[in-house]
């Protein structure tokens, strides 16, 4: 924490201003940096990496671009008291007639779904259906109104009632679960999560942005932290960048740091080590291959599929719309509609099948039951 704080003191004043870029999202991130990165990152235990806004890089999601003291809620796993009652051995992810709204808007409207361990899962689906919002139910950004969310088979409303005050729904419970949890919470399972733009640190090095974790959290010493950092950078094939900043980077690197970030375990969690390596038992992708040509997108999907293949993530999701990414990076789809789940589907499957939502999502066509009037 120290380093950190050392690092953080150090470039704070340029970070903030580098990355205020005007209207709602300055002020998410002036209030989102207004605190030091550790305190933000104890709130919720999951790796965040790309952050929404173009151009922006921010480095911080804070979901609601509201309330920053939500993500301190739903830290994963670990408490001894989370309840293993319901757990399905390989089912990663559940949703249970999940419902989640902002103001009046409802999002989500009763989604179901299970993700197995080990799945290469794609959640398609119109604009503005709940994708994103379904990934930052499942990383704790934000908790849902009704329904129930199991990780690793663990239900987040009945941590939330134990830890909480109250029935697990209510602001005043994820509050009260905050207070508490954030002593009592150890990770359990490995979550990464990773968002759509840059979210580097404009004023910290790429060295210093893919070990942001490592100095946050573990007590690795300099060298060892920069070993890890090589190392990560390496699988998404940018040896040797250490040193430079996020601006000399073109987009298709900077996605690629900030996977290599996700992927930089701080071996504090559960995750499983397979060779001597730490595994992510499951890594969300938000659009990442949204704004990169298609070569660089290939690249992209295909190191998302080999950093499966090679055992460093076992499970991962990606949100996206773009056709080659759900060909090349995926093998199951979920279907959202109107913030549910309306088919879902292996890769032939999709190919093929005549239901009509998902046949005009796969057309383009004009004509159908998708209406963005
Ligand atoms: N924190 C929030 N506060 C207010 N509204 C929000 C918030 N998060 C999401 N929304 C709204 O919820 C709706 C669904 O957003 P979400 O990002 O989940 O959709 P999506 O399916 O990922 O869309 P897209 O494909 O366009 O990225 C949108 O209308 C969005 O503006």
């Amino acid at each position: 924490m120290a380093r950190t704080a050392a690092l953080w003191t150090r470039k704070a004043a340029s970070a903030r201003v580098s990355r205020l870029g005007g209207g709602a999202d300055a002020s998410l991130a002036s209030s989102s940096l207004s605190l030091p990165p550790t305190r933000r990152r104890r709130r919720h235990g999951v790796t965040l990496a790309w952050g929404r806004g173009e151009g922006g890089s921010q480095a911080w999601d804070s979901d609601d671009w509201g309330d920053p003291y939500e993500n301190e809620v739903l830290s994963r796993g670990g408490d001894a008291e989370f309840s293993d009652r319901g757990k399905e051995d390989d089912v990663v992810i559940e949703f249970r007639d999940v419902w989640k709204s902002f103001g009046s808007k409802g999002v989500l409207r009763g989604a179901s779904f299970k993700i197995k361990r080990g799945e290469a899962i794609g959640i398609i689906g119109p604009s503005g259906t709940g994708k994103s919002t379904a990934l930052r139910l499942i990383s704790g950004l934000v908790s849902p109104d009704s329904g129930d969310i199991l990780v690793d088979g663990r239900s987040i409303l009945e941590d939330r009632r134990k830890k909480g005050t109250g029935d697990g729904n209510g602001a005043e419970d994820v509050l009260g679960a905050a207070t508490e949890g954030r002593a009592k919470t150890n990770i359990q399972l490995q979550l990464g999560l990773v968002f759509q733009n840059g979210a580097l640190f404009d004023s910290l090095t790429v060295g210093e942005n893919v070990g942001f974790r490592l100095y946050e959290h573990s007590s690795l010493s300099q060298g060892e932290i920069m070993e890890r950092v090589s190392d990560s950078l390496a699988k998404v094939g940018l040896n040797g960048i250490e040193e430079r900043y996020p601006s000399e980077l073109s987009g298709g690197m900077k996605k690629r740091v900030a996977l290599a970030r996700a992927i930089t375990n701080d071996g504090d969690g559960s995750g499983v080590r397979a060779e001597g390596e730490m595994v992510e038992e499951l890594i969300m992708y938000d659009e990442p291959t949204a704004g990169l040509d298609p070569v660089a997108s290939t690249v992209v999907e295909d190191l998302i599929r080999s950093l499966k293949d090679k055992g460093g993530v076992r499970t991962y999701i990606v949100v996206t719309h773009q056709a080659s990414t759900i060909a090349r990076a995926v093998d199951r789809i979920i279907f959202l509609h109107e913030g549910k789940v309306v088919w879902q589907g292996d890769q032939q499957d999709f190919k093929t099948t005549k239901e009509p939502i998902v046949d005009q999502f796969r057309s383009g066509s004009l004509s159908g039951p998708i209406s963005y009037v």
